[in-house]
This record gives C-alpha cells, sequence and structure tokens, in this order.
C-alpha cells in the first residue's frame, strides 16, 4: 500500500502539491488524474525519494521509500521514458539497470519479452520509436519484480493496439495482488483501465473513489427527445411543459431536444397531457470525460484563449452547439477544498452502466 499523509511540497512560493491524504490499495489499478500542472509527477517523484516533501510523508508498505530494504524489488517505476543512455541496446540498459539492483542478468530477456522488444534487444534505444520507449521504461519497471508499480503517463506515444497491452498488464499486475498507481490526463483511458480514482487539481485532492462511485456521482443523466419533424408547435409546446416542470431543455445540433432533470416517464407523460407525439424518448449519461472535465473546470492552469472557458468563471457548461432555451437549476461548481469521497449520490435516472 502507498499512503499519503499530510502530502505537500513547494518550490519556492510554487505550491506543487498540498496536503495530499490518500491510500493506494493492493490489487486494484488506480489511476491517478489531474490536468497539466496539477503536482502528479511531483507527488511520484516524493513517493519515489527523489524529491523531499516540504511537509507530510508518502510512505510504501509503511516506509518512506529510501528506508525501504532493496527497495528497486519492492517498487518499479515508469517516471520519464526518455531517461535512458540513447547510445545504449535496449538490454545493455536493462542490464546496466538489474546491476545496480542486484537482480539477476536472466530477469533482462524475461522483460524484454513481456514488453515484446525482444527483436531488437541489441538495437542502440535512440532509434526507438516513443511508444518502443514507453515499453523497455516499463520492462525498467518490472525488472524486479516489484509489488508496487508506478507509471507515469505510460500509455503515452503508444498506438493503439500498445494502449490495450499497457492497459491488460496494469490489469494483470493488479490481478496478482500488486499495487499499481498510474498517472493520466485521460479519464477516457482511465475508465477503462482503472478502478480507483484520485484526482487531483492544482495539488489538491479533489476525488478519491472507485471509478463506478465517479461516473454516478458525476454523470449527469438526460433523455433525448425528439418531436415530429417539422412541427414546430409541437416542439415548442413541449418545450414549454417540460420547462414549466422544472426541466433544463437544450437543443442538439441535430435539433433533438437534450432534456435534463427530469425522469422520462414523467417526460412521456407530460408530452401526453400535451398533446404531443414523440418520435424519439431515449435515456443518456455524460461520459466520464465530461465528468472529469466538469470536475477540474476550476482547476485548469492552462487554456486557451479560444477556450469559452478562458478567464471565465470555473463553471461546466453544456457542449457547446447547444441553446438553452431555459437555465434549470445551476450545475454545482467544484471547489477545490472538497474532495469526492465514496458517497452515494442521488442523479434524476442512474444510467445503468455508463462505462
Ligand atoms: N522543480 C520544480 N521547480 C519549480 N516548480 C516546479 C518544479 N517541478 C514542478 N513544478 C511546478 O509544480 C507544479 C506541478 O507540476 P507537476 O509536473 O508535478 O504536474 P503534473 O500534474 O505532473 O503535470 P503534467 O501532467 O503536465 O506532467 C507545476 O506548476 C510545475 O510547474
Amino acid at each position: 500500500m502507498i499512503e499519503a499523509v499530510g502530502l505537500t511540497k513547494s518550490y519556492g512560493a510554487k505550491t506543487a502539491v498540498y496536503n495530499l491524504n490518500f491510500q493506494v490499495q493492493p490489487g486494484k489499478v488506480t489511476g491517478f488524474l489531474g490536468p497539466n500542472g496539477a503536482g502528479k509527477s511531483t507527488t511520484m517523484r516524493m513517493m519515489l525519494g527523489l524529491d523531499r516533501p516540504t511537509s507530510g510523508t508518502v510512505t510504501i508498505a509503511g516506509q518512506p521509500y529510501h528506508r525501504l530494504p532493496n527497495a528497486p524489488r519492492q517498487v518499479g517505476a515508469l517516471l520519464d521514458a526518455n531517461a535512458k543512455h540513447g547510445g545504449r541496446s535496449a538490454r545493455a540498459h536493462l542490464l546496466c539497470l538489474a546491476q545496480l539492483s542486484g537482480i539477476p542478468a536472466s530477469r533482462v530477456d524475461e522483460v524484454l519479452g513481456i514488453v515484446g522488444l525482444q527483436d531488437v534487444a541489441g538495437k542502440r534505444s535512440k532509434g526507438f520509436s516513443l511508444g518502443m520507449g514507453q515499453r523497455l521504461g516499463i520492462a525498467g519497471a518490472l525488472l524486479g519484480d516489484p509489488q508496487v508499480l508506478l507509471f507515469d503517463e505510460p500509455v503515452n506515444g503508444l498506438d493503439p493496439e500498445g494502449i490495450l497491452w499497457v492497459r491488460n498488464l496494469m490489469k494483470k499486475l493488479a490481478s496478482e495482488g500488486r499495487t499499481v498507481f498510474v498517472s493520466s490526463h485521460l479519464m477516457s483511458e482511465m475508465a477503462q483501465t482503472a478502478d480507483h480514482l484520485i484526482v487531483i487539481g492544482r495539488g489538491q485532492l479533489m476525488a478519491d473513489l472507485p471509478v463506478r462511485d465517479f461516473i454516478t456521482q458525476n454523470s449527469t443523466g438526460f433523455a433525448r427527445v425528439r418531436t415530429p419533424e417539422g412541427d414546430a408547435q409541437a416542439r415548442d409546446t413541449l418545450v414549454r411543459v417540460l420547462a414549466e416542470a422544472g426541466g433544463q431543455v437544450l437543443t442538439e445540433p441535430d435539433g433533438a431536444l437534450k432534456v435534463i432533470g427530469v425522469p422520462l416517464p414523467r417526460i412521456s407523460d407530460l408530452a401526453h397531457g400535451a398533446d404531443v407525439r414523440l418520435w424519439e424518448l431515449s435515456p443518456h449519461s455524460a461520459s466520464l470525460e465530461e465528468a472529469y472535465m466538469r470536475m477540474t473546470q476550476g482547476a485548469v492552469d492552462y487554456r486557451s484563449t479560444q477556450d469559452p472557458h478562458h478567464a471565465a468563471a470555473p463553471q461546466f457548461q453544456q457542449q457547446q452547439p447547444q441553446q438553452p432555451f431555459q437555465a434549470g437549476p445551476p450545475q454545482q461548481p467544484y471547489g477545490l477544498p472538497q474532495p469526492q469521497h465514496a458517497a452515494p449520490a442521488q442523479p434524476a435516472y442512474t444510467p445503468e452502466d455508463a462505462r
């Protein structure tokens, strides 16, 4: 298990990580998410003893990294896939790491095989593609057959097959009872890989909960409704009754209505009561990526000047082409000091499985 308690790191006036408290459990893939500059790499560096906390602690199996006996055999990490001597072959690079850590040379060919680099083991790594470099970095992390594995953005530069391979590798490592901690910018990727999520923004904890709970707490269920084409009166009538019922009604690019805050059976009843025929009434849920974007909206450091949220209040907006007919109850903006934990939420209607 990895445990952070009050973990804080400042670089001069810049606080990169502030008062992080979380545990990373074995037997699970834990996704570590946050926008650029959120403090993910800083946190991982402190886990590995490469940076010293300004205050607080982070321990692995109850000890700070530097006090772990034979640390490279207990903890494997991929922090920077470029951290290798480009003039050395993949095998020579791994042999060097193995020797430094007292790991038998026979393990080198094993890990080269695991990551699929056996055929290029004798080639210099400076000629490697980004994806091959990532594989070599992962091989280095696996070298000591450790129980705890940290991966900083392991799918960077990998093609779809490589991404699938990493995803399956993480799951396999976790299923063997190991602690697997993986950072990423991509919630969609984590949705398919992680069992648990730790989300940080501007160095602070924003969420610490199972992936499924994250979806339930954050996805806003909505209905897509279409009235007969060309019947503007029916459409307007429906918009009016839905708005009177407290619904938030938006238009989709294809002209359908997106209705938030009114359960499907009620929409059907309201349409029936207003004598409006429906051509479509279907349940939908927001994607996990949308939920993540909404959560971290207020904690994004770098934003294009063309982004509609640039210099705006940190509040989630629905996708752009939609025009609100009537504003419903305001969406809760996520304040930094109120991290989400695994507590039951009460969405208008819960998607059966949004993953
Ligand atoms: N050595 C350092 N000196 C000064 N500031 C630093 C240093 N390392 C990190 N920072 C700052 O701390 C903050 C967190 O950086 P960090 O690299 O940990 O974020 P990150 O979440 O890993 O970002 P990314 O996803 O872009 O890699 C950033 O504002 C960064 O500029």
